[in-house]
């Protein structure tokens, strides 16, 4: 028998799958907690959206699955792209939607989340996809209320499959007979960071939706309602800063913005930090989220483009390796920030290709382990090879 075939009631499969459900992930809403647990929360969690209104950035993609909500038509979803950019979010609002409730009780009743990264196998999975999906939706107090506005697809349940890319194949084999079987009255939201890791006939079952990198504007607007909502000081640029450094990644945003706000409030004698809204904090800078995600500063790599481009090879090395040195630099970042500054430049194609390609190769020695000094030293040559071709014309 072909995985294909393998049915529910087969004997245990390991898979790398495993099941949580939306009650162990209730902890996310901050909405229906006491006030004090909810000032204890990562401001990630917090500031979770509720609603499809909450979710910033993606409005294609909002406004097809609002499109098939008001069509009462739901297709099995395959929600992918890196992290942070809101998938796990937007599936969690569109339930909301979908079953027309705030409450995390009543969304228990329709909805089973499984995350595959923790460890267990598709036997067990498939027992509770089983489980939950053969007992009938009933509308009573407890659970849902039909309404007006609840829609017909109220009557599906939904089964979101998170990080379904670190499934075995065979785990994501005798997922798609589980779809099939249970597609009368079941809807999956498959949600991966790569699709390539995905198997085409369980790819070919789901109307995908690639969620990128969040642009700056959208960010923008969730950071300063946070910083609002916090009362951060934090001056625009350090702002520019955060939202530059996070690169689309929302999560990393409200992470970093959080430390920043911890390390700028003043503790008491126990070394226990102030609360309260007397307590005077510090400014956050454009310094201090720099250091936070230990980048390199803007000043930093201008001077490491500086001796690059102006200076001689033997000077250009020590400058750059007294840089690293004093700043505690990893070539990496200096490679990311460096590439960023020189695309900015403007020079003939063949200097661009030549720089890019050269740091592409070291990054890549890098990755793989090679001598950072010497990497260091390659790095320093192909940024002065362009320049010369520059100074050659
Ligand atoms: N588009 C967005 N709008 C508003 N908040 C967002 C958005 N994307 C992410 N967030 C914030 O970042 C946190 C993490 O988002 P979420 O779990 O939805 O990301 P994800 O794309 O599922 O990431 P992963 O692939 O790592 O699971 C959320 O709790 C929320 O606070």
């Amino acid at each position: 028998m072909s995985d294909d075939e393998m049915d529910l009631d087969d004997g245990p499969v390991d898979t790398g799958i495993t099941f949580s459900t939306i009650e162990a992930k209730g902890k996310r809403s901050a909405a229906n907690l006491p006030v004090e647990v909810g000032d204890s929360l990562p401001w990630v969690e917090k500031y979770r959206p509720q609603s499809l209104d909450d979710v910033s950035g993606h409005e294609d993609i909002l406004t097809t699955i609002n499109k098939f909500i008001d069509q009462n038509k739901l297709p099995h979803l395959l929600f992918y792209g890196p992290p942070g950019t809101g998938k796990t979010s937007t599936i969690l609002a569109l339930a909301r939607r979908i079953y027309n409730t705030k409450s995390e009780a009543a969304l228990r009743h329709h909805v089973l989340e499984l995350n595959a990264s923790d460890d267990r196998g598709i036997d067990v999975v498939r027992e509770q996809i089983k489980t939950f999906a053969s007992t009938k939706q009933i509308f009573s107090s407890a659970k849902l209320e039909p309404t007006n506005t609840t829609s017909s697809i109220a009557q599906f349940k939904l089964i979101i499959l998170d990080e379904a890319d670190a499934m075995t194949s065979t785990a994501q084999n005798a997922l798609r007979r589980i779809m099939e079987k249970y597609t009368s009255n079941v809807r999956f939201c498959i949600i991966a960071n790569y699709t390539h890791k995905l198997n085409a006939a369980l790819l070919s079952r789901c109307t995908r939706f690639r969620f990128s990198p969040l642009p700056i504007p959208a960010l923008r607007r969730r950071v300063e309602h946070v910083i609002e909502s916090e009362k951060v000081r934090i001056d625009d640029t350090a702002v520019d800063a955060l939202l530059y450094l996070s690169r689309g990644d929302m999560r990393r945003a409200l992470n970093v913005l959080q430390a920043c706000f911890a390390g700028s409030t003043p503790l008491d004698k126990n070394g226990v930090a102030l609360s309260g809204p007397d307590v005077q904090r510090e400014l956050i800078t454009e310094t201090s989220i720099y250091d936070c995600v230990a980048a390199p500063h803007p000043e930093d790599i201008q001077a490491i483009m500086n001796t690059l481009l102006t200076e001689d090879m033997t000077t250009a090395l020590i400058t750059v390796n007294r840089i690293k040195t004093l700043k505690g630099l990893a070539l990496t970042d200096i490679l990311q920030a460096v590439a960023e500054e020189l695309c900015r430049l403007e020079v003939k194609p063949h200097v661009r290709v030549q720089w890019l390609a050269g740091m592409a190769e070291i990054e890549g020695r890098v990755a793989a382990g090679g001598n950072e000094s010497i990497q260091t030293a390659g790095f320093a040559g192909v940024v002065k090879a362009g320049a010369e071709m520059i100074a050659k014309g």
